[in-house]
């Protein structure tokens, strides 16, 4: 199953930089690691924003909310989440 997420970054102005940083290192090494993988299909910077458009290739509704709430940065990000279904005119025949 397809999803496209938007996740949105809030970190408090206050949080401390080297958590901050060790936060963000955490993320990107489990971002990489589901992308080697191939549930983390997309990820796109969304330009001018601490926010991402990505998606997602997983089992079940039940497998995006475990892999979502087991990110480093969960705690700090407002998450909009859609399903996909395959569009009728799409070319792309094993998109699923
Ligand atoms: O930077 C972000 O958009 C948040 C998050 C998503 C992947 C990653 O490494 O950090």
């Amino acid at each position: 199953m397809l999803f496209h997420v938007k996740m949105t970054v809030k970190l408090p102005v206050d949080m401390d930089p080297a958590k901050a940083a060790q936060l963000k290192a955490d993320e990107k090494e489990l971002a990489q690691r589901l992308q080697r993988e191939g549930t983390w299909r997309h990820l796109w910077r969304i330009a001018g924003h601490y926010a991402n458009y990505s998606v997602f290739d997983v089992p079940s509704v039940e497998a995006l909310h475990d892999t979502l709430m087991q990110l480093p940065l969960f705690p700090y990000m407002d998450i909009e989440v859609d399903g996909l279904c395959r569009h009728p005119s799409s070319i792309h025949s094993d998109d699923r």
